[in-house]
């Protein structure tokens, strides 16, 4: 997997960054989403680098001008609930975007150690050599991903598949790593060190479906 952690480089997403993680200024939930949004924005910029552009002639009022534009037919596909701002952010970028979603949520069977994720609702075009994108502003253990990824398989193979997210755990991205072609590229704003015995990023930002939308009761 072609890892682009955009981290690397200081830039004014470490401030978006900054905003989501402060545990006073992430509860100012519509604050929350529009940073999650912003940071989705940038990654879409950073990602468009990488599609395939072809020469287009537009004609302006004086004149010709010969434009590289992008060629992909992108589906973007989220993972509900908190994939939503980053969705949204995702398709401010990519207007003509088909669009999937689906539902992952961690069920405890037990105790709060241990889950499986539960997949139920799924919207997805056609895949079929297109361009897919993977979203969900958390890479924690990474198990979301992959199972999403799994429950997509039935709708096409993609030509190219981009995974975007904000937050990730090392573990995680290591864990996507074995589970997607190596072609697969992962953008993502910042990497962190740890899981929590819960799955929880740490430092991370604490439960971005929460934060953009309230608490839900376990299930
Ligand atoms: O990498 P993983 O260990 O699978 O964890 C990441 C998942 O956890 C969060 O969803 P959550 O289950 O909290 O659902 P929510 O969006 O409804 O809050 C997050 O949005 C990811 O989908
Ligand atoms: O740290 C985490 C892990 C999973 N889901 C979240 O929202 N946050
Ligand atoms: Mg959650």
């Amino acid at each position: 997997m072609k890892i682009h952690d955009l981290s690397i480089e200081n830039s004014i997403l470490n401030t978006f960054i900054s905003e989501i993680r402060d545990h006073k200024i992430q509860q100012d939930r519509m604050r929350f989403r529009r940073n999650i949004e912003r940071i989705g924005e940038i990654l879409a910029y950073e990602m468009s680098k990488t599609l395939t552009f072809e020469q287009n002639n537009v004609t302006t009022p004086l004149g010709m001008s010969a434009m590289q534009l992008p060629t992909n037919q992108i589906v973007l596909c989220s993972i509900l609930r908190a994939g939503v701002p980053l969705h949204n952010g995702l398709l401010h970028f990519f207007d003509t975007a088909e669009n999937a979603f689906i539902s992952a949520y961690r069920h405890h069977k037990h105790n709060p150690e241990s889950f499986e994720i539960i997949v139920e609702y799924l919207a997805c075009p056609d895949l079929e050599n297109k361009t897919l994108i993977l979203a969900d502003p958390m890479l924690a253990t990474g198990q979301s991903m992959v199972a999403t990824f799994e429950a997509l398989k039935p709708f096409g193979t993609p030509k190219d598949i981009h995974l975007i997210s904000v937050i990730g755990a090392e573990e995680g991205v290591n864990y996507v790593s074995k589970h997607f072609d190596s072609n697969t590229h992962l953008w993502i704003a910042t990497i962190d060190k740890d899981l929590n015995d819960k799955g929880y990023i740490v430092p991370g930002i604490g439960d971005a479906g929460d934060l953009a939308f309230g608490k839900k009761l376990q299930q």
